[in-house]
């Protein structure tokens, strides 16, 4: 039986990981494997979707989740030779990706043939000021889409969601695009039982040199963070940063660990249950266009969040 490939697709920050996470937590009983290909030295998506760090794992539900480390086929050939062979695979880009390579990879005729892929989800930013839809890298994103979700529309109003969707039918009219707040996203429209849809859209046939725009800035600490210094710190970085996400211990609540999110210029921080063991207290990824951070000036700032002689 070939093996349906979901891949989801969608700009820095956008709510990706929100998706994959409702996806997986409401399989319904699909055995769903998740490969995940985040941007960066830590990856904290795999943390957030498996509860763990390193190669595949087992997720609670019986699922199985990857990172895409190697080359994609590779990957998908491993998933492909579990027993049993997982229902359906679901790879969540990078937010920095043109999923134009992934798409022609995927679509190799070999591949195509085992695992099919049968869904190019495009996860869109309802806050975003339509003028977003401009950036070239979310074009390519949206090209290679066969559905829109469109996420975050809880934070907005209707005529701003218009104004989004609007602005997303005029690059790719008659696209399907579907509210998807806090990522909730239909499993039979993703996993359709019989899939009558559009095929995949081809890429050119000819690789455009990819071009790199963005880079990504890791900081760790053995020791908890002062959260009003973080708060101090984050502020200082954020005009520059592009995207950031962080998981951490802080000295006013020592044994707990806390979930930073800065994405579309939007800073969160929620508990995120309890430390993991053998990793450094506080890990976190900053992404910025090139050059426009250094790893100096982040561990200038960062560093002073540390309080000396904490433990
Ligand atoms: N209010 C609200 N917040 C959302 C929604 N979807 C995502 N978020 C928040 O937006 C931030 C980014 O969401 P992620 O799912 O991590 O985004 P992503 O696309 O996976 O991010 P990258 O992989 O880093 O590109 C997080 O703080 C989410 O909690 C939504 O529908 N409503």
């Amino acid at each position: 039986m070939p093996v349906p490939i979901l891949l989801v697709a969608g700009f820095l920050g956008a709510g990706k990981t929100t998706v994959v996470n409702h996806i997986l937590a409401h399989a319904g009983g699909r055995r769903i494997a998740a490969v995940v290909n985040d941007f960066g030295a830590i990856n904290i998506d795999a943390e957030l979707i498996a509860g763990a760090s390193d190669g595949v794992v087992s997720l609670a539900n019986g699922c199985i989740c990857c990172s895409l480390e190697g080359d994609l086929l590779r990957t998908l050939a491993t998933i492909l030779r579990r027993k049993p062979r997982p229902d359906a695979i679901l790879i969540e880009t990078s937010g920095v990706a043109d999923p134009e390579d992934i798409v022609r990879n995927l679509l190799d005729p070999v591949t195509f043939q085992e695992a099919p892929l049968e869904t190019v989800l495009c996860v869109v930013d309802a806050t975003m000021a339509p003028a977003g839809l401009d950036d070239p890298l979310l074009r390519a994103q949206l090209r290679a889409a066969t559905m829109v979700a469109l996420s975050k529309v809880d934070l907005v109003d209707a005529a701003q969601r218009q104004r989004v969707r609007d602005a997303v039918a005029a690059i790719r009219p008659g696209l399907l695009q579907i509210e998807a707040p806090h990522g909730q996203v239909p499993l039979e429209l993703v996993f359709p039982d019989s899939p009558d849809r559009p095929p995949v859209p081809r890429p050119p046939g000819s690789r455009r040199p990819s071009f790199e725009r963005f880079e990504s800035l890791s900081w760790t600490s053995d020791k908890p963070v002062s959260l009003p210094r973080l708060q101090q710190a984050i502020a200082r970085l954020a005009p520059k940063l592009a995207r950031a996400k962080g998981l951490f211990e802080t000295v006013e609540q020592p044994g707990r660990q806390f979930l930073f999110q800065l994405a579309g210029g939007r800073a969160t921080l929620v508990p995120a249950g309890a430390p993991a063991s053998g990793l450094p207290r506080a890990r976190i990824v900053f992404i910025a266009e090139l050059a426009a951070l250094s790893a100096a000036e982040i561990a200038a700032v960062m560093d002073g969040c540390v309080a000396e002689g904490a433990d």
